[in-house]
């Protein structure tokens, strides 16, 4: 398969084992400016190995693999500094507020955005106006995600990479996560994200793509003739998984 070498998200036939375990091998997934993939696999399938190898974490033993042209196994630094990451379990600080949390968040990625710019992107992420100045011990995991995204929209970094973003969301807060999603395509961004939620992957992605064995096994497009069946695909996906 052949992808534009200009996507941020790129990675081509990369091979990633822990000691003589192999996890990815052969793997070969792009994403392009303003796309949404999803990636699905069964448990232990090597989705968040891929994640971790995008960020610089994991190293690979063969293959490429390239963040807005960057490799993050030889500078790490400077291919996170083109990601926004939002972990499975967002780590903030429950003795903090919501605009604290963003504030001290951004200034770990050396950027200063005042109040006002702050405000407006919790407010964008969908978080209530009283919330914004309350400390995050009693958050939902809903309203946690709202604060992270809110930080992930004012870095405005051209990569987003999610892990299980809607686990433990409920319907409501799913939909209006997917809203948020689909914002961030709007500028541009382009966001892998790591899911066994497939209806949400079929309300937001543009191509869900399927782990199986260390490499994509099946990728299956949101429009057009190869247009993805919900149900086709929970079927196979079970088989998979
Ligand atoms: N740091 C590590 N050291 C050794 N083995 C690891 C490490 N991280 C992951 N693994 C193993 O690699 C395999 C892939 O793990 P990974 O977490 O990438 O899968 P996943 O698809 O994200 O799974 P899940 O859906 O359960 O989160 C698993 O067998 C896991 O046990």
């Amino acid at each position: 398969m052949s992808l534009p070498s200009s996507a941020p998200i790129l990675i081509e036939d990369l091979t990633v084992a822990y000691g003589d375990q192999p996890v990815l091998d052969g793997l070969t997934l792009g994403v392009g400016a303003g796309r949404i993939t999803a990636l699905l696999g069964g448990n232990g399938a090597g989705k968040s190995t891929t994640l971790s190898t995008l960020l610089g974490f994991t190293r690979a033993r063969s293959g490429r693999v390239a963040v807005c042209g960057i490799d993050p196994g030889a500078a790490p630094d400077a291919a996170r500094r083109h990601i926004a990451y939002l972990p499975e379990n967002v780590a903030l600080y429950a003795h903090l507020s919501a605009v604290e949390n963003a504030d001290y968040l951004l200034a770990l990625s050396d950027e200063r955005h005042g109040r006002a710019a702050i405000v407006d992107a919790l407010r964008a992420a969908g978080l209530q106006e009283r919330a914004w100045d309350q400390r995050l011990a009693g958050f939902s995991k809903g309203m946690r995600q709202k604060v992270a995204i809110a930080v992930a929209l004012l870095r405005a970094v051209p990569v987003l990479l999610l892990d299980e973003p809607t686990s433990g969301l409920d319907p409501r807060a799913t939909a209006d996560f997917n809203g948020l999603l689909s914002a961030v395509r709007e500028r541009g961004t382009a966001v892998l994200m790591v899911t066994h939620d497939l209806l949400s992957a079929a309300d937001v992605a543009d191509e869900i793509a399927v782990l199986e064995a260390g490499r994509v096994a099946h990728r299956v497009a949101a429009c057009g003739p190869e247009r993805f069946d919900v149900r086709a695909l929970h079927a196979r996906f079970q088989v998979a998984a």
